[in-house]
């Protein structure tokens, strides 16, 4: 299949790589292979090294690697600072890949990176990219929750340019609001992963000089966190990522914040066998919803993110508690007026003995739900 995209100039950035078509969300881009691949190592890699690994190529592959762009810098060899200005690295290895390297840098990307163990990576648009548009990724995957001033000091120092991104050229009162936005998508983001947030604040000191700095280098430990979180937080934090993650127009990760908060508020309903909050029924659907729309317009509506989240929401709604709530929604429930002005939750129950017994619902109100959670905990605790 042709193409979607050439590569061609990019005004005040080289080259860049622009779709030739209408490129639809979830479409693959471009898929590449590494022409350079070093083992990773905490410390910075010196010339022999990279050279040595570049001697092992083939004079084709050299010559793929010598036409990258050099970056902006001041290495001593050329090799070293096309090294510097293309490479990935991944928890194993370093690696150059020929054609990916052309992409150019937002902190809104419209495309991302997937990249599987073998190091062979796919570009997969995750935004709806224009015939003529630039397509781009993010350098730097922390960049979701840092600040523009972070962000800056980080490409100016790694890559030695000033990024004019929509996030970055926002105008300064947007700019204050964006920043606040990320901050908190970085403690968010950290909390769910279980650790505390990261500590940015030595990429204030960041120059192209300090830069290669091994302390530097390792910036990024992290402490995991002294007390996990509890469910109704995992829920919280999740939704809470997910709007500022929409806000911030970071698509990538949206799906699976909402998909995570509707799991874990349907985690926390679960507990209780026979209480049905309604509210809670339907804030699972919404933003079990709202993934499942969010994965369809980033991956397509064929993709399997998609239907694997069409699929878990199928299922969950085979237990008990949705299939309660879908009867209320549909005014299935005996009585008509069942939830009228109560409709805070349903109790359900098993009525008669066990082959033939029947299944029955008591509406609770705001209060009665309360009240009967509160005594159930009294006798937990008491025990
Ligand atoms: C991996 S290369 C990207 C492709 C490169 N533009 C080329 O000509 O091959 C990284 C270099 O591209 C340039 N670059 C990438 N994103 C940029 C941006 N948003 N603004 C300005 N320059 C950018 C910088 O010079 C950076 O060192």
């Amino acid at each position: 299949m042709a193409e979607p995209y050439k590569i061609t100039q990019s005004e005040g950035k080289g080259s860049g790589v622009f779709a030739i078509s209408t490129i639809p969300p979830g479409t693959t881009i471009m898929c590449d292979t590494p022409v350079l691949k070093l083992p990773r190592k905490l410390a910075q890699y010196t010339d022999e090294e990279v050279f040595r690994a570049f001697k092992e190529l083939d004079e084709d592959s050299q010559a793929r690697v010598m036409e990258l762009h050099e970056g902006h810098r001041a290495f001593k060899t050329k090799l070293m600072r096309i090294f510097k200005a293309n490479n990935f690295g991944y928890e194993r290895f370093c690696v150059v890949y020929p054609k990916v390297s052309r992409i150019n840098h937002s902190c809104v990307p419209n495309a991302a990176m997937n990249t599987r163990e073998n190091l062979t990576t796919e570009i997969v648009a995750t935004q709806p990219i224009r015939k003529g548009e630039e397509v781009y990724i993010t350098y730097n995957g922390l960049f979701e929750g840092m600040t523009a001033g972070r962000r800056y000091r980080t490409l100016r120092a790694y890559y030695g340019f000033e990024c004019r991104c929509p996030a970055c050229a926002l105008p300064p009162n947007d700019l204050i609001l964006s920043d606040a936005r990320r901050q908190l998508i970085s403690v968010l983001d950290a909390k769910i992963r279980g650790f505390e947030p990261p500590n940015f604040h030595l990429i204030d000191h960041l120059t192209p000089t300090t830069a290669e700095q091994l302390a530097m280098q390792i910036r990024y430990d992290r402490m995991p966190l002294e007390t996990p979180l509890t469910l109704p937080e995992r829920a919280a934090y999740n939704l809470m990522l997910a709007k500022l993650l929409q806000a911030e127009h970071l698509t990538t990760s949206v799906v699976d914040a909402y998909r995570n908060a509707a799991y874990h508020l349907a985690e926390q309903m679960l507990q209780h066998e026979d209480i049905v909050i309604v509210a809670c029924c339907q804030n699972v659907q919404a933003w079990m919803t709202k993934a499942i729309e969010a994965a369809t317009s980033i991956n397509g509506v064929e993709s399997a993110r998609a239907k694997s989240l069409g699929d878990e929401w199928r299922e969950w709604q085979t237990v008990d508690h949705f299939k309660v709530y879908n009867m209320s929604r549909q005014g299935n429930l005996t009585d008509p007026g069942f939830l009228d002005g109560r409709d805070f939750a349903v109790r359900i129950g098993m009525f008669g003995p066990a082959h033939c017994s029947v299944l029955t619902m008591t509406a609770l109100s705001r209060r009665e739900c309360r009240a009967l959670m509160q005594e159930r905990l009294q006798k937990t605790s008491s025990l």
